[in-house]
Formats: structure tokens, sequence, C-alpha cells
């Protein structure tokens, strides 16, 4: 393939029609990634919003390696169960006090249990069974609403019925490979230098951690919550995989595992679980995971008073449901209104073929963190 001469840009393929909401300064960073050596590809998606080191939610093709468009949360993932529990026998009180063991963690023994003999285990258990800060999360959610019945019936999902999803990533480990590679990343790593094979091992370790780390999360939660758990689908959306003769860097664009993809709303809006077709090549196999931030944290501060009683109203949702969260600056920068409308999101991916709608989910109890000592 060989590099392209200096001054070449990569094609970047927009997936969002005008109805979405997308910042100028996302679509300045698509550009500028665009001319990075190396770049030959870019699909952005219509929950693009600006980023640290680059724009989220958009796939990127490389003849190198870019870590720093992967980040810190190596092999975030959003995974999806449902729940065999009758939606008459949860009590949202009650659950919420019992899901407060997912502050905990799991333990030593349960930890290297779920990691022995998977490739994240030399990463070792710590931290295993903890969601993180930022936008991750643990949501009960109800179906509400069917779009494919034939595929919803498929997979044994019928309005009312309950599910679980968990938005969690590699913790502490991802955050500690990338801080160690962060000198070298500058004009990307070429794929075989000591360096971009170091991060390919360290990468694929935090990345089976992770998907180890949801469904600890969801064993945990179900073991709370007294009832069984069938999962339906695990989609990482920040990691990096071959892709042809090139470097796929997904950075919050979603990796649909066997054709299923959830995506994500807020926790005051609908998610949705999506079947995603071949689709077209310019999408890179990618999706959209969530409905992106319309607001960043810092934003969000001025938009929301830090209040007793709006502190407590947040609690709360317009579904009925509960949001558990004891940080009172998370619960500010990650209310529902700092995030796009999902239902658009879904919108343009469908009139795009790149995604259509099973169902939608409503958020029953959104847990995030509680006031009690974790293990970590
Ligand atoms: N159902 C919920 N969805 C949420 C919540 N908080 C955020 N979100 C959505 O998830 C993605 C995550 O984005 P990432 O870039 O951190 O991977 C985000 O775009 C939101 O749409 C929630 O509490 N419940
Ligand atoms: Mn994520």
């Amino acid at each position: 393939m060989g590099n392209p001469p200096i001054g070449a840009r990569a094609e970047v393929c927009p997936f969002y029609s005008d109805a979405a909401w997308i910042e100028g300064r996302a679509v300045d960073q698509l550009n500028e990634v665009a001319a990075w050596p190396g770049m030959t590809a870019i699909a952005a998606f219509p929950d693009l919003h600006p980023g640290r080191h680059g724009p989220v939610g958009a796939a990127f093709l490389a003849d190198r390696i870019y870590p720093q468009l992967i980040g810190p949360d190596i092999g975030c993932g959003m995974a999806l169960f449902r729940l065999d529990l009758p939606r008459r026998r949860l009590k949202l009180d009650k659950a919420v006090r019992r899901l407060e063991v997912l502050q905990d963690g799991a333990t030593p023994d349960e930890a290297a249990m779920a990691l022995a003999g998977t490739p994240g285990a030399p990463l070792g258990p710590h931290g295993l069974g903890t969601l993180g800060g930022g936008n991750h999360f643990c949501e009960v959610q109800a179906v509400a609403g069917i779009s494919d019945p034939a595929r919803a019936a498929a997979l044994g999902l019928a309005r009312g019925d309950l599910c679980l999803l968990v938005h969690s990533g590699s913790r502490g480990h991802g955050a500690g490979i990338f801080t160690g590679i962060e000198a070298r990343w500058s004009v990307g790593l070429t794929p075989d230098s000591d360096a971009a094979q170091d991060y390919l091992a360290l990468h694929a370790a935090a990345q089976a951690w992770a998907r180890v780390n949801r469904r600890v999360l969801a064993d945990r939660a179900a073991e709370a919550l007294r009832c069984d758990l069938r999962l339906l689908c695990d989609a990482p959306h920040n990691h990096l995989a071959r892709h042809g003769a090139g470097w796929l860097h997904r950075k919050g664009a979603a990796a649909p595992d066997r054709g299923l993809a959830p995506l994500a709303g807020s926790r005051e809006s609908l998610s949705y679980l999506l079947t995603v077709p071949k689709g077209p090549a310019q999408a890179l196999g990618s999706v959209s995971h969530g409905a992106g931030r319309r607001f960043d944290r810092a934003a969000m501060h001025g938009r929301i008073p830090r209040v007793k009683s709006t502190q407590e109203a947040m609690r709360q949702t317009a579904f009925g449901g509960r949001v558990v969260c004891t940080d009172r600056d998370l619960l500010i920068e990650e209310a529902g209104s700092a995030y796009k409308d999902p239902a658009q999101v879904v919108a343009d991916l469908a009139s795009f073929g790149l995604a259509a709608p099973i169902l939608a989910l409503e958020p029953l109890i959104t847990f995030k963190t509680c006031a009690r000592e974790g293990r970590t």
C-alpha cells in the first residue's frame, strides 16, 4: 500500500444527515486526522463529537498504528444481556439497594477465576468487576417497543422483558498501557516496530480483560437481582483491528457482534438494539455505539445548577427510573441533556443502510457509583 505522498489526505466518509447535531470542532478534528501520515480512510458516524486526541464516533484506517486514536480506555464496549426476571418482580428501590454491591468489584478469588485462561489474565485481577467513572454505567432496562418482531422473537425478547446494558472497559490497565507508550506515538507506530508489537500485545490483553470485566459486572448484577442472564451481544468500540492490509482504529465506533450492536442513548432516553448488515465498504465494518455528546462536561456545569433540589430530582428519570450516582459532579456531567437524540442517530444510520433497530429499551435503574467503599 505504501504511505500516501505528503499532503495527501484520507477520504472522509460522513454517515450523518443535515439533521444530525455535529460540532464544527469535531469536523475540524476529522480533517486534521485525515492528513496524518499513512491515514487512508475515515468513516464518521452521527454520534460524532470532539475528543482529546481526535474525534469520537469514527473509524480510522491507516497503514500504521496510532495509539492516541484508541486512547486510554482500550477495549471499552457495551454488552447487552437478557435478564431472566419478570418485570413485575423488579421492585425498583429494593433492586437499587441490592445493586450497590457493584461498587465493591469482584473478590480476588472471583476475579482470578474469571480471568483464568483468558488473554486478559496477565494484566491481573485488580479492578475487575468495577465500572469506572465518566459515562460508564450498568443499566437495567425494559423492552419498550419492537421494530423488528421476527428478530426480537428469535432473540427471545418481547415487550416488557428486562435487559441489562453494561458499558465499561479496561479500567486502569488500559490507561497504564496508554501512558507507557505516550511519548512514542506522534507520527504513528510502524506495525513491525518493537513499540508497535509491544502495544499490540498489551492492547490484546486489555481488550480481553475489558470483555471479562463486562461479564463479571453483569454476573454480579444478576446475582444481586436474584436472576439468571443470557448474553445477547458484546460490541467493543475503542480498539484496534486488522482490516484488509491496514489497521482499523475504532474510537467510539462499535464492531458488531454476530450482526448485533447496542446503541446507548442516555439515562433519560431510549437505547436500542441494532441489527448491523454488512453495509457499505466505506463504513469500515463499524457503526455508532451511542448517541454521542452534545455538551462537554465543563459545559454541563454551566447548564445545571449544583443545588440540592436539582440533584435530588436528577436521581429519578422521566421513565420513572432511578439513577444511582452519589458523585455530584458526575450526576451533572452525565445528565441526559448532555447527549444527542439517540432516535436521530438511529434514523441516520438506517438511512445510510448501516443498521436497523430491532427494539428500543427504556432505562429503569442506571447504576454509576454509590457511597460505599469499593474493594479497589
Ligand atoms: N443508556 C445509557 N446510555 C448512556 C448513559 N450515559 C451515556 N450513555 C451513552 O453511552 C455512550 C457512551 O459513550 P463513550 O464514548 O463513553 O463510549 C454515550 O455516547 C451516550 O450516548 C447512561 O447512563 N445510560
Ligand atoms: Mn465507551
